[in-house]
């Protein structure tokens, strides 16, 4: 999917909601444990419940890596379901991965090749020759991680080098010589208010993926006040606030309408550029 295709769902939905699909199996309602997949059984029911609602889903490659074979099967057939069913939905495979460049090239063979999916999240660490191994498939984008939610983001994302520039902005300079805003995005937690505002100076066309809303406690508001541009520009992701929404048998009508109160409030945000 490109640019203008991710913005074209953006405005037809008036959502750019991203339902994050964190699967797990010790907090999914009971009843599915009888199922012959039950993280699977969980995974259809809220796409089925939400893709209406939503641009893109993002699975995070521990919920399933953290189950062995059955977690990699359940992702598998999470990833085709979407593509079969919702093929206008972006894909998020949340990996965080990264690593010399021949491996780098297993990791991106995997998500792109294997699986087809859309985008991978990569940790920018390591440098060039561990990024560009995931930029030579067209219209497969690179998420890469810059300003991350968590407080832990002050440890290094923050520090200063000799000229006062903070690593994150090295990240976003540097990053931005290696692939375009065509195949490039940036994670920018929604925890990190108004500092959207520097990391708009450095990157004002980008798309940035955006966890933090919900159960971290992010604001919406915040984000779309100092962070969307004229394209959006934004992919909002709520995993546990969206996915966890009830404990019942009627876990999928609640996910919908947690869905349904983050996508109000985005189509009222969107008012702004559209
Ligand atoms: O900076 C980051 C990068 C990634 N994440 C991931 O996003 C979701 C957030 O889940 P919630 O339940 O909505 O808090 C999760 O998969 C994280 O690993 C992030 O939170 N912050």
């Amino acid at each position: 999917m490109n640019k203008q295709q991710l913005f074209e769902n953006i405005k037809r939905k008036k959502s750019f909601l991203c339902v994050g699909l964190d699967t797990d199996i010790k907090k999914i309602p009971a009843h599915l444990l009888k199922e012959e997949d039950p993280i699977f059984a969980f995974n259809k029911a809220i796409i089925d419940a939400t893709a209406d609602l939503c641009i893109a889903y993002k699975p995070n490659l521990a919920f399933y890596e953290s189950m062995g074979v059955k977690g990699w099967i359940a992702f598998e057939k999470t990833v085709n379901y979407i593509k079969e069913n919702y093929p206008d939905q972006f894909i998020i495979a949340d990996a965080k991965r990264g690593d010399i460049g021949n491996t780098s090239e297993m990791y991106a063979r995997s998500f792109f090749d294997e699986l087809n999916i859309d985008s991978v999240t990569v940790a920018p660490y390591m440098g060039e020759d561990s990024v560009k191994p995931f930029l030579i498939y067209p219209e497969k984008w690179v998420i890469l991680l810059a300003l991350t939610s968590n407080k832990g983001s002050h440890d290094f994302q923050l520090t200063e080098d000799v000229n006062g520039e903070r690593l994150f902005e090295k990240v976003l300079k540097t990053s931005q010589q290696w692939a375009s805003d065509e195949q490039m995005m940036y994670v920018v937690g929604a925890t990190q208010g108004k500092m959207f505002l520097d990391i708009r100076k450095h990157v004002p066309n980008h798309f940035l993926l955006v966890p933090g809303v919900g159960a971290q406690g992010g604001s919406l508001e915040e984000v779309c006040k100092y962070g969307m541009n004229k394209m959006c520009g934004l992919i909002v992701n709520s995993s546990r606030g969206i996915i966890y929404a009830d404990k019942t048998e009627k876990f999928a009508e609640e996910a919908r309408k947690s869905a349904k109160a983050v996508q109000t409030e985005m189509e009222e945000q969107l008012k702004a550029i559209l």
